[in-house]
């Protein structure tokens, strides 16, 4: 399913390397306090020393200069595209800027909604008295400590889980949240150590030890410190079973998830094999080397490309750890008309707040409905139109394709139509969103799936077919081959389980099985282009199109520059929504001439020339039958509850599960999946234990 084929080469010109540099201390999303709120914080208890080091919430990181499936083959393309379309190419190309837009459009980012933060200071377990140094770098630590998805004055569910305090609300646990606070904030102003305990506890006074060790240990053992790619944590290993046989587990899928889990629980002194079944690990991420004649080539993700908000995710960090700088992608999408025209900055203007209101109606609406009629759920899309029509947006030609870029827009980030989407609870995971820029990684995502499959035991075409589980243990069978071990992890894709591609035996839970069906999971695609030059121009990462049909909307409505960061001029086209199913039915060589014909249509009116690309590549993530579609959605009738269930083990602590569809909070992102394999690490580790001691006191007995 993966050949390219060269097209025409022509002289290349390589682009530049741009690098931008950002700081972190931007707003962040605020995760919703879930216990007690104004405790106070018993400043008396805490050295007034606290961490002389800078403790900014994510040091600035050095940002600079990717996106992308499986791609196909591009069987006839360089006969067809070749001579007769360049018949029509007038001029030498031209290097202009086709867009000098002053002021530009305002960002399109993947994600259409954003709720920032409050400033801290006006938290309530911030008393006013305490607005000195200490109280600033408690409050810089603690914007740290959200940014990673804990809340301001409260404790995690897994926080809870782990007893981490005797009783929930008053001062044990206002101190234990500052010490935790100040560790994640001392580990993550220099990600490339490993924190030990006594360097934490010498900013802590001696009386609060207990809680220091209790800080620790959890951040330690459920990956918030300490984790990643540097040297010396590579090299850590953490004495969890001293003097006892260590368990063992088989990890099922190498992408994120699987990949970090494994590394997490070797780390924790288990015995782990990873079986895969393609032959490379990352799953969805995945990132292809295109090259055509005269030495133009780039790296193209086909699958996970954009690092969507940097604060507080896991993959900035690993970036910093790897010394890969970050590109932010610019704040500017210029959007064209069928015509090739530059829609009006004032009426884009309009539709956009005209959109966002609409969709802030709706919000309004569902709240009502929530609050009424519990179980009444209908499409998003349903509803946005009744509102379009009651209130009289987007009634001429040009307001209505607008109108329907944003549609598109937002079945791109959804990966479905909006018709398929629950109006109550689609966007259930707002309020966790990460802060900060969104960022492309330079030379692609596969740069962090090659560093954490390094040394792994992974076990590449090895297709799991069945997971069998009881009381004494679990046996994953692939073919003709029979894994043993003390449990499993499941990481395949949402579509996978959708289409019982693993049989469980026994069956899954009802509940599981029908949380596996309710959620949805749907399609987005890709066409990555090499071109000889760079003819859009090196100042802009986005750019959309219009189309006057409704029902073609996202049809290559988005396309995203790597010039910056690919190392050539590459581009990439977006087809979401009815266009990405319809997609995968059309011939790549079609694909492909429909791109171009929507580029000339763009580019020629203005003089500029575009040429044919010298490598094309098409994704098919809805035929991968080891993902069968691309990220997952909250569907009609589904809601956040069906990540928490999918989340769920099975067999009393035999069978995990992890993957970004097992993420209520940071679901279809790749920092998702990460954080879930982090998560379930955890999960073994204390079911682990558990069974230790138990066995132990039978023994005893
Ligand atoms: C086109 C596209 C664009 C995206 N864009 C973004 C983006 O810009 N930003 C972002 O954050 N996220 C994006 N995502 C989502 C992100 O890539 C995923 O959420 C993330 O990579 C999922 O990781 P995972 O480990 O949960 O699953 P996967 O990466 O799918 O890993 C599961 C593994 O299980 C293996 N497997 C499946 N079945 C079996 C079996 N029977 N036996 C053995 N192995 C099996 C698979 O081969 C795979 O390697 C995008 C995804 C796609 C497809």
């Amino acid at each position: 399913m993966e050949e390219n084929q060269e097209i025409r080469p022509e002289s290349p010109e390589k682009p530049k390397m741009a690098t931008d540099n950002l700081t972190n201390a931007q707003a962040s999303p605020m995760k919703e306090a879930a216990t007690p709120s104004n405790t106070e914080l018993n400043s008396g208890k805490i050295d007034k020393d606290f961490a002389a080091a800078d403790l900014n919430p994510t040091p600035a990181e050095k940002l600079q200069p990717s996106e992308s499936d499986e791609g196909v083959d591009l069987p006839s393309i360089s006969e067809s595209l070749g001579e007769e379309e360049s018949s029509d190419l007038v001029t030498e190309p031209q290097f202009q800027n086709p867009n000098p837009l002053e002021p530009g459009p305002r960002a399109r980012k993947r994600r259409r909604r954003k709720r920032f933060f409050t400033e801290i200071n006006a938290n309530p377990a911030f008393p006013r008295n305490r607005r000195n140094s200490v109280g600033k770098e408690l409050d810089s630590e603690a914007i740290t400590a959200m940014s990673v998805g804990f809340p301001v004055n409260s404790l995690t569910e897994e926080e809870i889980e782990a007893n981490v305090v005797s009783i929930i609300g008053g001062k044990e646990q206002a101190n234990y949240i500052v010490v935790r606070n100040h560790i994640i904030a001392l580990w993550r102003s220099n990600v490339s150590n490993w924190l030990t305990r006594d360097h934490a506890l010498e900013s802590i006074r001696l009386e609060h030890k207990t809680l220091v060790d209790t800080a620790y240990k959890f951040l330690l053992e459920h990956g918030y410190i300490n984790f990643g790619l540097a040297p010396v944590i590579k090299e850590a290993k953490l004495r969890s079973f001293d003097g006892l046989e260590p368990p063992n587990v088989v990890v099922v899928g190498a992408g994120l998830a699987g990949l970090v889990a494994a590394r997490q629980l070797l780390s924790m002194g288990f015995r782990v094999l990873v079986l895969e079944g393609r032959d490379r690990p990352g799953g969805r991420v995945k990132t292809r080397k295109m090259k055509g004649g005269d030495g133009v080539e780039a790296m193209a993700d086909v699958g996970g490309s954009v690092l969507t908000g940097i604060n507080g995710n896991p993959l900035g960090v690993l970036a910093r750890q790897l010394g890969l700088p970050l590109h932010k992608v610019r704040d500017i999408c210029p959007l064209y008309l069928p015509s090739g025209d530059l829609v009006d900055v004032g009426v884009d203007s309009k539709i956009e707040a005209s959109f966002n209101k609409l969709l802030d109606r709706v919000c309004k609406l569902r709240q009502s409905m929530i609050e009424e009629i519990k179980s009444v759920d209908v499409p998003l899309g349903e509803a946005l139109e009744t509102f379009r029509l009651v209130y009289g947006v987007a009634e001429d030609q040009e307001e209505r394709m607008l109108f329907d870029w944003h549609l598109a827009n937002l079945e791109y980030a959804n990966a479905t139509l909006l018709g398929n989407l629950s109006m109550a609870y689609w966007d259930q995971d707002d309020p966790y969103e990460m802060g900060g820029d969104h960022c492309f990684i330079p030379g692609g995502n596969e740069t962090f799936v090659h560093a954490l499959a390094e040394n792994l035991p992974v076990f590449y075409g090895n297709v799991v077919e069945s997971i069998r589980y009881g009381s004494d243990g679990v046996v994953v069978y692939a073919g003709d081959k029979e894994f043993s071990c003390d449990m499993a992890l499941c990481t395949v894709p949402l579509g996978v389980l959708k289409k019982g591609g693993i049989g469980f035996v026994p069956e899954l839970p009802e509940k599981k099985k029908e949380a596996i069906q309710r959620l949805g999971y749907g399609l987005l695609n890709k066409v990555a282009m090499l071109f000889p030059y760079n003819f859009w121009g090196e100042e802009i990462d986005t750019f959309g199109r219009l189309t006057e049909d409704s029902s073609t909307r996202g049809e290559f409505f988005l396309f995203y520059s790597y010039s910056s960061v690919s190392g050539g001029p590459l581009l990439v086209a977006l087809v979401a929504g009815d266009a990405a199913e319809r997609f995968e039915t059309m011939s790549p060589t079609d694909s492909v001439k429909r791109v171009l014909q929507i580029l000339r249509g763009i580019y020629h009116p203005k003089g500029i020339v575009v040429p044919d690309p010298v490598q094309a590549l098409c994704s098919r993530w809805g035929q991968d039958k080891f993902s069968y579609g691309s990220y997952s959605y909250v569907a009609v009738g589904s809601s956040g509850d069906d990540y928490d269930i999918l989340a769920e083990s099975v067999g009393d602590g035999r069978v995990f599960f992890a993957g970004e569809a097992t993420n209520k909070q940071y679901p279809a992102t790749m920092h998702g999946a990460f954080l879930s394999g982090m998560r379930e690490a955890a999960n073994i580790l204390r079911v682990a234990r558990r069974r230790a001691s138990e066995s132990a006191s039978n023994l005893a007995k």
